[in-house]
């Protein structure tokens, strides 16, 4: 049965700091790094098959240092799709292909856009524009934050995307693990989850742990 692995990032550099991050490409923390190593080894005898990622470094480390954790042998591997990268791409044999985990990042995955909120602290933006504004900002589905994305706007690029490239994975029988954001993936749990705006609010994901799917039937069951 495939399996799918959603992770968040570990904990980055600005998330310590408490700073609204979004699209800012803030590499991990220490922490993080370890989060990382630990959400790897949890998940060593999964045989990951593909790997998504955002275009943004935190989730990419995330996926790199958690595939060097795992049990399978095979060589976990960058796919540029920039033009001169693409053209330098060696073409695998079969053997090799066997040996590797094509890693696809893609912008469709990057965490919420945050606007004019990215580079603020958040403790003293509530105190600023008042906590319930900025819980709305930070949790509501349709309120976007000066603007940036709300997470409704997100789900419109992560969902057609998960729909079009994730999916006909799963139904293949391969394993996918996708490293993103909290609020990118908030967006991808609530569609496989089929959760209310009401329901989401309520979702936080948590730094570098690991959530995991079984696809059976068209179905995405947690586990
Ligand atoms: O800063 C961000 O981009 C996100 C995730 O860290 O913030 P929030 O905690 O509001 O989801």
């Amino acid at each position: 049965m495939a399996k799918l692995i959603l992770i968040r990032h570990g904990q980055s550099m600005w998330n310590i700091k408490n700073v609204f991050t979004g699209w800012v490409d803030v590499p991990l923390s220490a922490n993080g790094i370890s989060e990382a190593i630990e959400a790897g080894k949890q998940l060593a005898d999964i045989n990951f098959d593909v790997v998504y990622t955002s275009m943004q470094i935190r989730a990419l480390e995330t996926a790199m240092i958690a595939l060097a954790q795992n049990n399978s042998d095979k060589t976990p591997i960058l796919l540029h799709t920039e033009a001169k990268l693409k053209e330098w791409t060696t073409i695998y044999d079969d053997e090799m292909k066997k040996n590797m985990i094509p890693v696809h990042h893609n912008w469709h995955l990057n965490e919420r856009y945050y606007g004019e909120l990215q580079g603020k602290n958040k403790t003293k933006t509530a105190e600023e524009f008042g906590e319930e504004q900025v819980h709305l900002w930070r949790r509501s589905y349709d309120v976007p934050p000066p603007n940036g994305e709300s997470l409704e706007d997100t789900a419109k690029r992560t969902i057609p995307f998960f729909k079009e490239s994730v999916i006909p994975e799963l139904k293949t029988d391969k394993n996918v693990l996708i490293s993103a954001h909290g609020n990118s993936l908030r967006s991808i749990v609530m569609y496989i989850e089929n959760l209310s705006k009401e329901e989401i609010v309520q979702l936080e994901i948590p730094t570098g742990k690991p959530i995991l799917y079984e696809y059976e039937e068209d179905k995405l069951i947690r586990i």
